[in-house]
């Protein structure tokens, strides 16, 4: 059955809005009532029928960029085709519309630009923010970036805001969040990305960063003019650097409801794959832990895998004691000069090295691994390749099974490429990715590869959050999350080497999640909804992509 909506737009206007255009799909009534007859093909199809000739277009390209174009000019012309689309094709398109091939896209966005889409903020525009905002249609969800930590890529400037409408894809995809209820954000402060700002086609702001008080002014003038426009609106931070990530995260997660989906979505999705990794979180205590890399990510996944620990009984202290952060400079120390605020919490003094072995003032990767004696590797420095041999033969030496999470992304910035993850462990690892990557065939055996992304967390956590009406968005409500994931990671499944679930289930997955997200916002006491009505937001996704028949609205 479909629905009846009622609607205003008519002609030309009616064709060209994406979120009502049905194409070859308006009935013959439909086109005399909106005065569209004579523009389309006489014939009238399905959606299935639209989706065969877009997934035949669509194979036609020959590049992953080039399939990206296309899916996007789709979604521009029509949202619901697209969606459908993308839903039949999951596991083939979501590396096209999201990493890898999103990091691509970003990086030529000047270049393949088309359709307006999003709200950019800017210096010029930030005081006008009220107005701007009253000629937005409603919206439950805002995914924001400054640009400056694009995945591992850095700073893109103006094509940051692609990642933003990647994630935002993913939520309408999983979470049943209705794209046009959603708006990407980017916060277009300049870049200092010295080919952006010499490219003749780039089309952000042409100067060098802003920073320091007029970014957190420009910034306050955004939440504001948002929070009074949405006042119940989730937003997720995306992508900023690590220096403003915590900042911004904290300075306004009790103003709007809001999280990180680097810091706390990375977090979460980390530990869910170390909890299906070690039987449900079983040996989870007994493991030591290296994290590579102390941007965002590096030090997200710290604190949650800590949180995950005292979760399992551990003290805050004991867990802290298990967990190593590495940045470029080795081992984090209290004693050095200069240390950020961010990186404090994870920094071990001296006097727990006292019996360690190491040659110069600080530790490095394998020093680590060996004085520590490490069993968990977590890449999150956008250092391709930087999982070499030496170390995971130093890994070796402390476990018989590591467990090797290589989590930058895109795929080049891979810690260590999976086959050669199997090969120097002889098939005793297991082994996440960022990214997507085939499965290993090892000594007859077939080893799936996990893909450690935080699109198994962060929709559940939105629709969660919209379940509930959640007031803020917890801590606890992230360890949920991961807890409730891991259970999603069947044995059958760990046993082909996999600590994530497929692709495939990532439908399924955002429901569960949602659920524990929800369930736990109501026992902190920040739900505003009743039982009932989350139950029923839960039940179902509040959107899918279908057509409904229209009915002229003259009002
Ligand atoms: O976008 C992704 O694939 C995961 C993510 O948030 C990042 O790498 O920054
Ligand atoms: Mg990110």
């Amino acid at each position: 059955m479909q629905d009846t909506v009622k609607i205003k737009s008519r002609g030309r206007t009616l064709l060209e809005d994406p979120y009502l255009n049905k194409g070859t799909a308006f009935s013959i009534e439909e086109r005399r009532a909106f005065g569209i007859e004579g523009r389309l093909p006489q014939r009238v199809e399905t959606l299935e029928e639209q989706v065969a000739r877009s997934y035949e277009q669509y194979q036609k390209f020959a590049t992953p960029l080039d399939k990206y174009v296309y899916l996007r000019a789709l979604q521009d012309y029509n949202r619901t085709t697209f969606y459908a689309l993308v839903m039949a094709h999951i596991e083939e398109m979501l590396p096209i519309v999201y990493t890898p091939t999103v990091g691509e896209a970003i990086q030529e966005f000047s270049h393949i630009y088309r359709e307006p889409r999003g709200l950019i903020v800017t210096e010029d525009n930030y005081q006008r923010l009220d107005e701007i905002l009253a000629s937005y249609g409603e919206n439950d969800l805002a995914v924001v970036t400054d640009a400056e930590g694009i995945l591992g890529i850095g700073d893109q400037g103006f094509g940051g805001i692609a990642i933003c409408m990647g994630k935002l894809s993913l939520y309408s995809l999983t979470a049943g969040i209705d794209p046009a209820r959603s708006l990407p954000v980017l916060l277009d402060f300049g870049t200092d990305n010295k080919k952006l700002l010499e490219d003749p086609f780039y089309l952000g702001v042409r100067k060098t960063r802003i920073r320091g008080d007029k970014y957190f002014e420009i910034i306050d003038a955004f939440i504001a003019a948002w929070k009074k426009r949405f006042p119940k609106a989730l937003l997720q931070w995306e992508d900023l650097s690590k220096s403003s990530a915590f900042e911004v995260l904290a300075r306004y997660r009790d103003v709007v409801p809001s999280f990180n989906d680097d810091i706390q979505g990375t977090g979460a999705t980390a530990l869910a794959g170390l909890l299906a990794a070690t039987e449900q979180g079983k040996t989870l205590p007994d493991q030591v832990f290296l994290v590579s890399g102390a941007g965002a990510g590096g030090i997200g996944v710290a604190k949650q895998v800590k949180n995950g620990l005292v979760r399992l009984g551990l003290s805050d202290e004991e867990a802290k004691k298990r967990i190593y952060v590495l940045d470029s400079r080795g081992l984090i120390l209290t004693d050095r000069e200069g240390l950020e605020d961010y990186k404090m919490e994870f920094a071990h003094p001296r006097s727990d090295l006292a019996n360690w072995e190491f040659a110069s003032k600080n530790p490095n990767l394998i020093e680590t691994i060996r004085n520590a004696k490490v069993t968990v590797l977590l890449g999150l420095s956008g250092q391709g390749g930087s999982f070499d041999q030496k170390v995971i033969d130093e890994v070796m030496k402390n476990t018989p099974r590591p467990i090797i999470f290589a989590m930058s992304n895109p795929t080049n910035l891979t810690e260590i490429l999976p086959k050669d993850a199997i090969c120097w462990t002889d098939g005793h690892a297991i082994v996440v990715t960022g990214s997507p990557f085939s499965p290993v065939e090892w000594k007859g055996k077939t080893h799936q590869i996990g893909q450690g992304n935080n699109t198994f967390v962060f929709p559940g956590i939105g629709w969660g959050v919209a379940a509930a009406g959640a007031r803020t968005v917890e801590a606890e409500m992230m360890t949920e999350a991961a807890f409730a994931l891991a259970t999603q990671v069947t044995s059958e499944r760990l046993a082909t080497g996999a600590a994530f679930p497929p692709i495939t289930d990532l439908m399924k997955v955002t429901n569960h999640v949602a659920r524990a997200v929800a369930e736990c916002a109501f026992r902190l006491g920040v739900a505003t909804v009743t039982r009932e009505e989350m139950e029923s937001r839960l039940a179902e996704r509040d959107w899918v992509p279908k057509y409904s028949t229209y009915e002229y609205d003259p009002s």
